[in-house]
């Protein structure tokens, strides 16, 4: 008798799973390139030296072939210990731009905040299988990085 366990069709199925992570950190808009003319005029109040804050909420996908045996891309279980090495130990309740190294001399915006997510979950990820990072800074501010 044939086993119906298993997802038996022929043609490869290929899955989108997103693991969402939220965050907390501060920082200001900042470009070690430009001058403090520049920096302000190009980065209006989000320049501000005090700085502000945002609850970050990071959507993480992985793409990749349905295991047939195990019905899973990969284990959830698996993302969401990445996500706590990658994203909550170094960023959770951090002043991006003085806590973390890379932001010493890149500007914290989103999109870089979305590039540093990408390079370094891509080095723990199986490979080929991370899809896209999408990271909501506000309800309003969306960005979405996918390593071109
Ligand atoms: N391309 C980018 N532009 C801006 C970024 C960014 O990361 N990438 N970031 C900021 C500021 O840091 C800030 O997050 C924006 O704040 P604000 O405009 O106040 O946010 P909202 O749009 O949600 O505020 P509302 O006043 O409710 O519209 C700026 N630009
Ligand atoms: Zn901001």
């Amino acid at each position: 008798m044939a086993d119906v366990s298993v997802n038996d069709s022929a043609a490869e199925r290929v899955g989108y799973i997103t693991r969402v992570q939220s965050f907390s950190a501060c920082h200001r808009l900042h470009s070690i390139h430009l001058s403090d003319e520049e920096n302000k005029r190009v980065y209006g109040k989000c320049n501000n030296p005090n700085g502000h804050g945002h609850n970050y909420k990071v959507e993480v996908t992985v793409r990749g072939k349905i295991d047939r045996l195990t019905g899973m891309v990969m284990n959830l279980t698996d993302l969401k210990k990445y996500i706590e090495d990658v994203i909550m130990t170094p960023l959770d309740h951090k002043n991006l731009d003085k806590d973390v190294p890379y932001f010493a001399s890149v500007v914290s915006t989103t999109e870089n905040v979305a590039v540093y997510i990408w390079d370094n979950m891509v080095k723990v990820l199986p490979t080929n299988l991370l899809y896209e990072i999408k990271i909501h800074e506000t309800d309003k501010n969306i960005v979405v990085y996918r390593g071109e």
